[in-house]
């Protein structure tokens, strides 16, 4: 299997997409991880797997439109692998597995069948179970690796902190050529509004030099202004709250002038087309419920 990975917006050639088959249903308030399932749990409006099979498959057949190879997860028999995102890393040629919450650690055996086919000195785990990393909270920018974190002292009592400072350390010994730059991200366990659960949550580069970004996600105010002046303020789409809770910042880039987003995310979508990107629109709005969207939804394998 080949991999490279360098940015989040060249050509893609492959990539995972996750599956809602046998998702186990509705959870229960105390076994779901994030505060926005939580709220639909509480108003009876939890999505329907059919529901979100459809969702996913349109994306799978805009893929197809672009000749993109997709692999889905085995299913694993009531189990949520809808956010592949989450469970692995490629940077450059190397397939990185995730040290996830343990709600999700069996989600990465749904992509074995995948791992299987790379070079074992491709495939790198970190040993220790204190270092924490999610993929979704990882954002590459060429010779730029972009982490999101957690360094609040709750730390261990915070469902929705996915990436310690370990985690940080340990991507950053794997790749010492390239510049690792973390960012202190608000967490809350109760107001999705206020939860910026991953990096690509509340961040994410578009195009060969720009990106959207929502500014209150970023716990300090340097870290925000890092980004500012790496892309320049008016290469930058700042989101709304609002935007940010119904997940704009996490559409999937296809090329540096394709991007897969959400079919209500009107302002987005009209800036994305004025700056010349194609915007192929899917529905979203029911697996944006769980707290992730496209982005989340996907595990790119190989890009030009
Ligand atoms: N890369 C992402 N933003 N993933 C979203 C994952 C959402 C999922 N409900 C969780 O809490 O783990």
């Amino acid at each position: 299997m080949k991999l490279n990975i360098q940015n989040e917006t060249s050509r893609l050639r492959s990539v995972v997409l996750g599956t809602a088959n046998s998702t186990g249903g509705e959870p229960k308030i105390e076994e779901a991880y994030d505060p926005k399932s939580i709220e639909h749990i509480k108003a009876g409006t939890y999505p329907k797997e059919l529901d979100m099979i459809a969702e996913m498959n349109a994306v799978a057949r805009i893929f197809e439109k672009y000749d993109v190879d997709v692999y889905r997860p085995q299913t694993i028999e009531d189990y949520n692998q809808i956010f592949t995102r989450d469970i692995a890393i490629v940077i450059e040629d190397k397939f990185i597995k995730s040290n996830m919450i343990p709600d999700r650690s069996k989600e990465i055996d749904g992509i074995q069948y995948l791992i299987d086919d790379i070079s074992p000195n491709n495939v790198c785990t970190a040993v220790s179970g204190n270092t924490h990393f999610e993929g979704g909270d990882i954002v590459l920018h060429n010779d730029h690796i972009f982490i999101g974190t957690y360094k609040g002292d709750d730390y261990d009592n915070c469902i929705v902190a996915r990436t310690n400072m370990n985690g940080v350390a340990y991507i950053r010994e794997l790749f010492p050529n390239k510049i690792v730059k973390e960012f202190d991200l608000k967490k809350s366990t109760i107001d999705p509004k206020n939860n910026a659960l991953h990096l690509d949550c509340c961040f994410q580069p578009v195009g060969k030099n720009k990106a959207i970004i929502h500014k209150e996600a970023f716990k300090n105010k340097e870290d925000y202004q890092y980004l500012v002046d790496f892309f320049g303020n008016e290469n930058l789409f700042h989101i709304t709250k609002k935007e940010m809770y119904h997940m704009n910042s996490n559409v999937f880039s296809i090329d540096d002038n394709v991007v897969i987003s959400e079919k209500n995310f009107t302002r987005l979508n009209n800036w994305l087309r004025s700056i010349n990107i194609t915007v192929e629109e899917v529905n979203y709005a029911e697996i944006a419920k769980q707290e992730g969207l496209i982005r989340c939804s996907t595990l790119p394998l190989l890009r030009d």
